[in-house]
């Protein structure tokens, strides 16, 4: 393990938020049981990962008559701690997960999002909530995300390495930008994937209360009890879910950061066969 001075801690090669890490329960994370029935949510942070657990929660909640508590945990592994549930979301690389989760009965969503506005969000998401990350600008912000130096280590690596390990899980790809342009159609897919079905009716609440406007009024799904328990001052920078929109880095991005990451990005990602949606309006 490498201890680095900052905010993040460097376990086997991936970059953990040091505050509440549980390096012992990290030590022993390739042994956590794993159950056929399980579902792990997978996602490199800022790409939707309380979407897809309010989502998971609610198409559960019709089945067993009670909504899951996990949405209120937060790291060292996000939720992965959450036994009796049978629902998990973590940021984890795949060769950090449990090696049960290759039993290829478990099944995994993993949730993606394009990089430039996972960037800037996680940049806003930095000044808001990690309270030992420095105060970067953007540009600083940038190199640090560009560089892997931050929770989740290297965007690159995350996504890729999931998809060339995908043989190896019984695992669904879901696009964050897909969710936004079609959320009826992204839980169809997803309870496919899950083998369940929702009556019209069920459908329809599902994706009714995991709206953003919904969400955003929700204290669960909002983080609302961890906003509390932050100083005043933080709690002022503003509620948890900011915007949910596609093409928000244009606001921050200038032209020269944007050219140097889609230079860095056509090197990292060239030959990746999933596309991306970098702004709703050049559709
Ligand atoms: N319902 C819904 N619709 C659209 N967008 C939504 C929704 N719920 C969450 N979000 C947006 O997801 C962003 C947070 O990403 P994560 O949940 O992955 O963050 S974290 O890694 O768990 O910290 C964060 O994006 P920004 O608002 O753009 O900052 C959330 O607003």
């Amino acid at each position: 393990m490498e201890d680095t001075g900052r905010h993040l801690l460097k376990f086997k090669g991936y970059y953990f938020k040091r505050v509440g890490l549980d390096v012992d329960f990290l030590e022993n994370l390739d042994d956590f049981e794993i159950r056929d029935d399980d579902v792990f949510i997978i996602t490199y942070p800022k790409s939707g990962t309380i979407w897809s657990q309010q989502l998971l929660s609610l198409i559960y909640f019709e089945e067993h008559g009670k909504r899951t508590e996990n949405l209120e945990t937060v790291d060292p592994v996000p939720f992965l701690d959450a036994r009796p549930s049978h629902l998990f979301s973590t940021h984890l690389p795949h060769y950090l997960v449990p090696r049960g989760l290759k039993n290829k009965k478990a099944k995994v969503i993993y949730i993606y999002r394009n990089p430039k506005d996972v960037m800037c969000l996680y940049f806003h998401f930095s000044h808001k909530w990690a309270e030992n990350e420095a105060k970067t600008t953007i540009e600083e912000f940038m190199e640090l995300f560009l560089e892997g130096k931050v929770t989740g280590s290297l965007w690159f690596d995350h996504i890729k390495s999931w998809y060339e390990h995908r043989s190896h899980f019984n695992i669904h790809f879901m696009m964050y930008e897909d969710m936004k342009k079609d959320l009826i159609n992204s839980v169809l897919k997803v309870c496919r994937f899950l083998g369940k079905e929702l009556n019209e009716e069920v459908l329809d609440a599902v994706v009714r209360q995991a709206t953003f406007q919904n969400m955003k009024y929700d204290p669960l799904a909002n983080y609302e009890s961890i906003l509390n328990s932050q100083p005043e001052g933080k709690r002022k920078e503003g509620p948890f879910l900011r915007k949910g929109t596609i093409g928000d880095w244009k606001n921050h991005m200038t032209v020269e950061q944007n050219e140097r990451f889609d230079k860095i990005f056509q090197i990292k990602m060239k030959d990746f066969p999933l596309e991306f949606i970098w702004d709703i309006n050049e559709e």
